[in-house]
């Protein structure tokens, strides 16, 4: 039997999966790490704590297989996207790294606005200026660490470096660099254009190359850590989202993913790269080749549900947090939460809006609370479907993957608020199955993506759209999306008052 690893750099914690070559995980490891967040609206992390914690879960990852180490032939990366690590010209980290969901950078937006001009920023990286991606956060450490940027050599995103102290080669994929707004999309190249008008130089950025190829092999420090054969073949990865994807089959045209991760994704493949969705949702290279796909965000997603538990159910986990859901009904007795706890990017890109309980009575209970937190998460992804169906795309099939795919009455919901088909994959595990299938398919197991997904994805359950309950949810879910507006500008008074 031969065996991949991908490897899933969460935002919670990186993931380890061992998969077989009949495509099931036979092992999986994982380890969290802590976001550092000093002022309102910061999010780092500090990159020496991926790397360690990736190298405890590989290890222990090696100490539970079975078999010969040298059997596993490849190993790649599903990343979270968008957050900026700094390396100088010895290929130290030059500070902390600055997250997807940091929006201190609101400032480098308007002004990349100024400069390169909203729809020349569109036309080229096919996304408009948002506080998460990769550019306003080096134009941030330009104006307000000038001693650090001048520094610094090449930036990387967060699994880029997790392969570069894994293997010592840099480089970027494709579906990666598309959310730093340094890349020409259509042309799969960086931007000297936008280089120039921002005035980032353009030797900052690494060599870019496909998802599936490798790279080179890990080295014998690593290896020899870890347990792993130094045999054992590297591949590039690619953005969580876009191995979300492909661990999820979203490889053809018509397809629909939902993730639920720390963030929620509403993502849907595309073929073409001429499409044009004025913005408003993200329109990125795909880690299948030549491909590409859109999707919507809500920051803070399955990051809602951690704060609500770690606020208020410390000492409980999300199986018992979550236990008593199906006893609460439709609508928690009249209780709406937004989860603007982060601010939002879709469908309305605002660093500074927050989260809202509408509608608290003395006849809620905390599983009110709860209820309220997971139909106001998946509202605020129904908002991209919205956005999706408008443009006339049909979607009647979606499949659910992240670490809220594991609860099942979550799952229902998604089908009913959706008025969709959810389908449940046997494993939730999507980024990091999707990475190992770029393992795969990189090592010659397969010669298309395609047929390694009739062997690596298999269908566990699926939810259907309960008529009665889609009604209650489409009258909830008209209240739902007035809650922006009627909230915006006493979010913007309270600003005044965030530490
Ligand atoms: N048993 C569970 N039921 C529902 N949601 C869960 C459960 N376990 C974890 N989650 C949610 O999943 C999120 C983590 O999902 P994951 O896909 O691992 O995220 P990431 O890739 O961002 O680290 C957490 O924020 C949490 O809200
Ligand atoms: O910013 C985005 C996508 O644009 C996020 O989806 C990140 O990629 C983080 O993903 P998770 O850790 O939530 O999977």
């Amino acid at each position: 039997m031969k065996y991949v690893i991908g490897v899933d750099l969460g935002t919670s914690a990186v993931k380890v999966l061992l998969i077989n070559q009949n495509g099931r995980v036979c092992l999986e490891v994982s380890r969290s790490y802590p976001l550092i967040q000093e002022k309102a609206g910061y999010s780092e992390q500090n990159p020496e704590h991926w790397v360690e914690k990736t190298e405890e879960a590989l290890t222990e990852l090696v100490q539970q297989f079975d078999d010969d180490v040298e059997k596993i032939e490849g190993i790649s990366y599903s990343g979270q996207m968008h957050g900026l690590v700094l390396l100088n010209r010895d290929k130290n980290v030059l500070r902390n790294a600055i997250l997807w969901n940091d929006t201190r950078t609101t400032r480098q937006c308007e002004k990349m606005n100024e400069w390169v001009g909203n729809k020349k920023l569109l036309d080229i990286t096919k996304n408009p200026a948002l506080e998460g991606f990769t550019l306003p956060k080096m134009l941030w450490v330009k104006e307000y660490e000038p001693e650090i940027y001048q520094q610094a050599d090449v930036f990387l995103l967060p699994k880029d470096y997790l392969r570069f102290r894994m293997t010592n080669t840099i480089h970027m994929d494709y579906s990666d660099a598309a959310g730093t707004l340094l890349l020409n999309v259509g042309d799969k190249e960086w931007s000297q254009d936008i280089c120039e008008q921002v005035g980032v130089h353009k030797s900052l950025c690494p060599p870019l190359i496909e998802s599936h190829e490798c790279v080179g092999r890990l080295t014998e420090a690593f290896a020899q850590r870890t347990g792993l054969s130094k045999k054992t073949k590297v591949f590039a990865g690619g953005a969580d989202n876009a191995c979300g994807a492909i661990g999820s089959g979203i490889i053809s045209t018509g397809k629909t993913m939902c993730s639920m991760g720390t963030s929620g994704v509403l993502l849907s493949y595309e073929e073409s790269k001429t499409l044009d969705f004025e913005g408003k949702v993200h329109y990125f290279n795909h880690a299948k080749k030549n491909a590409y796909y859109t999707m919507g965000v809500t920051l803070a997603a399955g990051y809602s549900l951690t704060w609500f538990k770690d606020t208020f159910a410390a000492d409980e986990d999300f199986a018992s947090l979550l236990r008593d859901m199906d006893q609460v009904p439709i609508g928690a007795n009249g209780l709406l939460f937004t989860p603007y706890i982060a601010g939002e990017r879709t469908p309305h890109a605002d660093a500074n809006i927050r989260g809202s309980f509408i509608g608290v009575s003395s006849h809620h209970e905390r599983k009110h609370f709860v209820r309220s937190v997971l139909e106001g998460i998946t509202f605020s992804l129904a908002e991209s479907v919205e956005i999706f169906r408008d443009n006339g795309k049909k979607v009647d099939t979606i499949v659910s993957i992240g670490g809220g795919a594991k609860n099942e009455v979550w799952l229902q919901m998604q089908a009913d608020i959706f008025d969709a088909e959810i389908v449940k994959l046997s494993s939730e595990q999507g980024p990091g199955m999707g990475a190992g299938m770029l393992a795969a398919y990189g090592a010659g197991w397969y010669s298309s993506l395609e047929e390694c997904t009739d062997v690596f994805l298999e269908v566990a359950n699926r939810y259907y759209p309960q008529r009665e309950n889609v009604k209650k949810y489409q009258k909830l879910f008209r209240l739902y999306k007035q809650v922006y507006n009627q909230t915006q500008e006493l979010n913007e008074g309270l600003q005044a008052f965030r530490m």
